[in-house]
């Protein structure tokens, strides 16, 4: 994406910074996007706040990025190498926090962009964390068990020195689940020679995962969904939806859109996206997924599901979540949305929307739920794990789906309020998530001085 000067803040500060991020990493597109949704959100923060404005250029910097090469042995016996990151985006409010994700498109641009959504989403979620991201290079779907776990021990090895339950506490993301977490956990207490279950959220139960730690991002976002629409006199009871995706977020949001009373009438996976107006079996869905199969294997072993290579969102649907990764609802997808008569969009994953999309969606008067808070109840339950794990405490699946609905509930309210104070508009949930993130970060950068 490139940006011309009528896309500059007004504001000359935040000209500055923009024009500092263009510089420095010219070649930066999901991440200059992010920042600049951002300087175009905190513009009326800084009339009420000017002492925050200083912060401004210290938050689009990382405070550490660490980049390091990844050496493993796959099961023919040829050494293989990838690439692995963290960034250390903000610890203004805690530890850095924040998932790591395995795919062939990490670099560092998707996960500065990822590490900077982090920062806010966390605020947000009113918890005292800090924002993190990292991952590596590899496709994990292409190795076999014993090769992710060497790549996980290899990839844990060099990450053990940057992390810890009061330093930066890693989680899973696309392409690391629980069993990945828990590998990379085994490698980083082997080295360090102690138990600190507190360094890692996302451990499979056993090693004191959470309750409801896999379900919560899915969850979570179906919960704020849910306060979209009640704003509008709706709810997902009879409700036609479209998840994207077939992944842990996707999933269960789909198992808690049909426990609502919706329908999930349409789902994907890289490889394509399913149609199937009667109802998506999840349970089978689930199954051939985690048999390795695809939507469109799913698909044929039912009557009525039409598979095609396009978007799961161009067929008629009222909520639309997308699920599965950056990008996937550019303009002609939000076209299509309007046009099919959609009430709301939320982003369970990550940037799912692009910018122009998003306008697309506001000027045909969808409900716009953005990642930062809609999918903030997964990074919300992480930091209820590592409360569990200072406490040595494990609490049930109904206390951590109570505790996690309070803090949806509350994001929803933070980025209303934000939304109607700074921009005028209590459904701008977008300009609204951003600055009520922003300001309590900004409001912890302040009060440390400039470190
Ligand atoms: N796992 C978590 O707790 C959280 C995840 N997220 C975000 O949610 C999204 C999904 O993450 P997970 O479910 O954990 O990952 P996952 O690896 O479990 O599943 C990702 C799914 O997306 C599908 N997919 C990938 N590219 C696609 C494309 N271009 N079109 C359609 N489908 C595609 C994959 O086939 C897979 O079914 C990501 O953006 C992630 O950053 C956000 C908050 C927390
Ligand atoms: O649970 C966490 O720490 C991070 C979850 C995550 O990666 C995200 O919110 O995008």
């Amino acid at each position: 994406m490139t940006h011309d000067r009528t896309d500059e803040p007004e504001n000359v500060v935040l000209r500055e910074v923009w024009r500092d991020v263009l510089r420095r990493d010219p070649h930066q597109a999901f991440f200059h996007a992010d920042v600049r949704a951002m300087l175009r959100s905190i513009g009326p923060v800084l009339t009420e706040h000017p002492e925050y404005t200083d912060v401004v250029g210290r938050l689009c910097e990382p405070e550490r990025i660490i980049a390091f090469r990844v050496p493993w042995t796959d099961d023919a016996g040829h050494v293989r190498v990838n690439r692995g990151f963290r960034v250390q985006f903000n610890s203004a409010l805690g530890p850095y926090k924040g998932g790591l994700r395995f795919a062939p498109t990490v670099d560092l641009d998707v996960l500065k962009f990822l590490g900077f959504e982090q920062v806010f989403k966390n605020a947000l979620t009113g918890q005292d964390i800090g924002g993190g991201k990292g991952g590596a290079d590899v496709d994990p779907k292409t190795l076999s068990p014993a090769e992710l776990m060497r790549f996980c021990q290899s990839f844990a090895t060099e990450l053990a020195s940057h992390v810890g339950a009061a330093v930066d506490v890693p989680a899973g993301d696309m392409g690391v689940g629980s069993r990945e977490v828990g590998w990379i956990y085994g490698q980083y207490q082997r080295l360090i020679g102690y138990h600190e279950p507190g360094a890692f959220t996302g451990k499979p139960a056993v090693l004191g995962g959470s309750a409801l730690r896999p379900e919560a991002t899915g969850y979570g976002t179906v919960y704020f969904t849910q306060r979209m629409l009640a704003e509008q006199s709706r709810d997902l009871d009879g409700a036609r939806v479209i998840v994207s995706g077939s992944g842990n977020v996707a999933l269960h949001a789909m198992d808690k859109v049909i426990a609502s009373g919706g329908t999930v009438v349409g789902c994907s996976d890289s490889r394509g996206s399913v149609a199937e107006p009667d109802g998506v079996d999840v349970d089978l869905l689930r199954e051939v997924k985690g048999q390795g199969g695809s939507v469109a294997d799913y698909a044929g072993k039912r009557s009525n599901a039409q598979t095609s290579e396009g978007s799961a969102f161009t067929q008629e649907c009222d909520v639309a979540l997308p699920c599965a990764t950056q990008n996937e609802i550019g303009p002609e997808v939000a076209r299509a949305l309007v046009g099919n008569g959609c009430w709301a969009v939320a982003e369970g994953a990550n940037g799912p929307v692009t910018p122009e999309a998003r306008e697309i969606l506001r000027e045909g008067g969808v409900a716009f739920g953005p990642g930062k808070a809609a999918n903030a109840g997964g990074v919300g339950v992480s930091a209820l794990e590592m409360q569990q794990a200072a406490g040595r405490e494990r609490w049930s699946a109904e206390e951590v789906d109570e505790r996690l609905a309070t803090i949806m509930s509350e994001a929803y309210d933070r980025a209303r309020d934000a939304a109607e104070r700074y921009h005028g508009d209590p459904t701008d949930l977008e300009n609204g998530a951003n600055a009520a993130g922003f300001l309590r970060v900004a409001e912890a950068m302040t009060a440390l001085g400039v470190v």
